[in-house]
């Protein structure tokens, strides 16, 4: 910083000064929020249904600020700007006004604050000054200034701050928790987060660019920019699984967002929590699009015809079930293109007709001329009939999304009767016998019927529960109830609204709409995202997908239909695919999305396009290591370019070579003293140890003897351990302060798509590398080979 010591102090005084008066009034809506809470609960559950609803609704109301407002405690205020013409700004996580309506502080996601985070020496966008404070609790720890404005142009007697906040921020040690960056978040970065609504955004960047951060940040950005358009239909955040969703739990509430919906891979069909994984090339058989057409063969499988004809008791008449109704009412059935157990309807009613005429001639009466009371008794009398019940139902039986899978993996014969049934439609269309499958793969997929559902069968649950619909008999009747109670609420609360019960002030950002809107959709009955978790057909606002290069076509299948306006934001990255049913190209990948191939009849392409956004910078991995990681992925032609990192590693890594084979005990005491090492220098950092698969467990054991026991976790639960012991999928989108990397080779031999799983692993530390390896080292890590002095 220049100017002298005292003028620094000074400056810090006068910048504490104004953080104070900013948390002041935090503190102030705080307990005004808080009295307003009071007074709805205790006006307790007293007066009319509708009176107990509304206060219902304000509580919920006042319930969601509150936590609003306790979220942006910490680092409340983080940036000021110094605008030509004199004029002061502070930039913080939300907008403040004093009693007079003057702003104390602009939230970072207004288009106010935008200069903060794009304003450069060639475009200062009016900016002179860009102050990064730094705050420890409410104090005042450090000022950072650019100029970014000519320096003649500084008013005289500005103090000018040096340093880096950026810097500070990526080389603090990591909690477990992912952190917010929206004090330091890059222009680059900034143009993603602020990028349009509509369409299709891909994010393409290598490890560390900020992808995740940056997800995040759009989230929270389009809530605000773009609240009366997807506040209703809410936001769904999609990461891959559960532990990396706890790594980043904690930034959307900081950034002021609660009401997002957080989904891993394993959750996105309501009832199901897959945690189990297929091995890879199951998982890519079960994300391959073929199961689209083996699935609808699997419900054709199901609606039967009998070879020969049924003779059915009913009461003391007999009738016949006739194979030709029952193809013709099939035929009609399937023709009518509803989902089989809406279908089903029309198909029974079909068979009834028959059945009806056959059991009037039985009975003595013309079977084509009856009054609708005797034709009424005779269905019923039919539908009595245990025989007809069972009959019918083997023809055409109501089906379930996970009774179904269940039986298709579990039966033989059922597998191999919807591949013929699938094989046939594909030739009957003309697609010939490229979609066919194998002996082999069908016999992969078998699984005992108790097997609990893997992460691969969700989006293949969900594709059976548009093929089959809801069973008109139970959930869509209750849908229809469901949606006329949320309409009567919204009026109800517009209501409201005009009998002007409402104090804007109590809510900073609460409109009429706003009320509106949360009375429907958060009100006394759980909040947008409960609703939309449990609905399987909810369409929302906008989706947002991390790792995304992870994606089968089957899960891609399954986001286009929860977000119908294709409002998606993207971000991965084609190097680090791992598995056999991800991305190797973008525009491929997103086909079930965009509708890649998809024509009126008339020939127009109905597909979409997409935006590609790159990011280039790599905060987490240092120069030396990621200089590492990026000779392997040119040695094994990965795509892509490797990012660039921003700063140098204290200790380049390196390598420790063993003579004993990889699982053997000499090889496990050689993993643990490395790991004491890391341990011992690394104070309270947090360590990865990433082996290969089948060495995980094995090294888990001896290395919680060996450290007794404390820290070593597996990734289930990597957060909250100081030393995580995983294979590569474990740590895929994670960072630790140190990795020692197992077995190099052995994992890049094992990975089904190339150095993809090798290049991640190396991508993880934020500070140290360790190599250890029993044989030679993979092509582009060669010059690890050769001894390093202890630490
Ligand atoms: N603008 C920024 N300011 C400070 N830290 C940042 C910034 N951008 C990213 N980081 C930090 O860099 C690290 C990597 O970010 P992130 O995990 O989002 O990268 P990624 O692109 O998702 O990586 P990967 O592909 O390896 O999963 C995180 O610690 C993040 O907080």
């Amino acid at each position: 910083m220049s100017g002298t010591a005292s003028g620094l102090a000074r400056e810090t005084a006068g910048e504490q000064a104004r953080v104070d008066e900013r948390y002041a009034r935090l503190d102030l809506l705080r307990s005004s929020t808080e009295a307003r809470l009071r007074d709805v609960r205790a006006a307790g559950s007293s007066g009319t249904p509708a009176a107990r609803m509304e206060r219902d609704a304000f509580a919920t109301l006042y319930e969601d600020r509150l936590a609003q407002l306790r979220a942006v405690e910490d680092r409340l205020v983080f940036g000021r700007l110094d605008l030509e013409g004199g004029d002061v700004r502070y930039v913080g996580r939300i907008g403040l006004s004093d009693e007079t309506q003057e702003q104390l502080l602009t939230d970072w996601r207004a288009p106010a604050a935008e200069p903060f985070y794009r304003a450069t020496a060639a475009d200062p966008l009016g900016v002179v000054r860009r102050r990064h404070l730094t705050l420890t609790g409410r104090t005042v720890t450090a000022l950072e200034d650019d100029v970014v404005a000519d320096g003649a142009a500084l008013p005289e007697g500005m103090v000018v701050a040096g340093g880096g906040a950026l810097m500070a921020a990526v080389t603090a040690a990591r909690t477990g928790r992912m952190r917010d960056v929206v004090a330091t978040l890059q222009a680059e970065q900034d143009a993603v987060v602020r990028a349009p609504l509509p369409g299709v955004l891909v994010v393409q960047g290598g490890p560390g660019t900020g992808k995740t951060a940056v997800a995040l940040h759009r989230a929270a950005y389009l809530l605000y920019a773009h609240r009366d358009r997807i506040a209703k239909s809410g936001v769904l955040v999609v990461g891959p699984n559960r532990a990396f969703l706890r790594y980043i739990d904690q930034v959307l509430p900081a950034l002021g967002e609660t009401g997002v919906v957080m989904a891993s891979l394993g959750e996105l069909f309501p009832g199901v929590r897959a945690t189990a994984v297929d091995d890879d090339d199951v998982a890519a058989l079960k994300g391959d699009v073929r199961m689209v057409e083996l699935l609808a063969a699997a419900v054709r499988q199901r609606q039967r015809v009998p070879l020969r004809p049924v003779r059915l008791s009913v009461g003391t008449h007999a009738v016949v079930l006739r194979p030709r109704t029952v193809r013709a009412a099939r035929d009609a059935a399937r023709d009518s293109r509803q989902p089989h157990n809406v279908a089903r309807a029309s198909f029974v009613r079909r068979v009834l007709n028959d059945l009806v005429r056959q059991l009037a001639s039985a009975q003595g009466t013309r079977g084509d001329d009856l009054d609708a009371d005797t034709r009424q008794s005779l269905e019923a009398e039919l539908r009595e009939s245990p025989d007809v019940r069972r009959e019918v139902n083997l023809c055409w039986m109501p089906l379930t999304p996970s009774g179904l899978l269940r039986d298709l993996w579990a039966k033989r014969d059922h597998l191999a009767g919807a591949a013929a049934e699938a094989s046939r439609q594909a030739g009957h269309h003309g697609r010939g016998s490229a979609q066919g499958w194998r002996r082999e793969e069908l016999a992969r997929l078998a699984r005992p019927k108790d097997a609990p559902f893997t992460v691969a069968d969700v989006p293949l649950l969900d594709e059976l529960a548009e093929l089959l619909g809801e069973d008109p008999s139970s959930g869509a009747v209750e849908a229809a109830r469901a949606a006329r109670e949320r309409a009567d609420l919204v009026a109800q609360a517009r209501g409201v609204l005009q009998s002007g019960m409402v104090d804007p002030s109590g809510g900073g950002a609460l409109t009429a709409e706003g009320l509106a809107e949360r009375w429907a959709f958060d009100g006394p009955r759980g909040s947008v995202a409960e609703r939309a978790e449990a609905d399987r057909t909810w369409a929302y606002g906008h989706v947002v997908v991390d790792e995304a290069q992870e994606l089968s076509a089957m899960v891609w299948r399954l986001l286009a239909r929860r977000c119908p306006s294709r409002s998606m934001t993207v971000v991965g990255d084609l190097a680090q695919t791992s598995s056999a049913a991800g991305a190797r190209d973008w525009g491929e990948a997103l086909a079930p999305v965009l509708g890649t191939g998809t024509r009126t009849r008339s020939g127009v392409d109905l597909s979409r396009t997409f935006t590609l956004s790159r990011l280039t910078v790599n905060y987490r991995t240092p120069r030396q290591v990621m200089d590492l990681a990026s000779r392997v992925l040119e040695a094994h032609g990965l795509p892509e370019e490797a990012p660039r990192s921003i700063r140098d590693a204290e200790v380049p890594p390196a390598a420790v070579p063993t003579h004993a084979p990889a699982g053997s005990a000499a090889w496990t005491d050689a993993v643990v003293s490395a790991v004491r090492d890391q341990v011992a220098v690394l104070g309270a950092g947090r360590m990865a140890v990433v082996a290969p698969h089948p060495l995980v467990a094995g090294l888990r054991t001896a290395l919680g003897k060996a450290l007794d026991d404390g820290d070593v976790r597996g990734v289930d639960d990597p957060a909250d351990a100081a030393v995580t012991v995983s294979d590569v999928t474990g740590v895929k989108g994670l960072e630790f302060d140190a990795v020692v990397l197992c077995e190099p080779g052995a994992i890049l031999d094992a990975s089904p798509r190339g150095a993809g799983d090798l290049y991640v692993a190396l991508t993880r530390p934020t500070q140290r590398l360790l190599v250890v390896s029993s044989g030679p080292l993979p092509a582009g890590m060669e010059e690890l080979d050769r001894p390093i002095p202890r630490t």
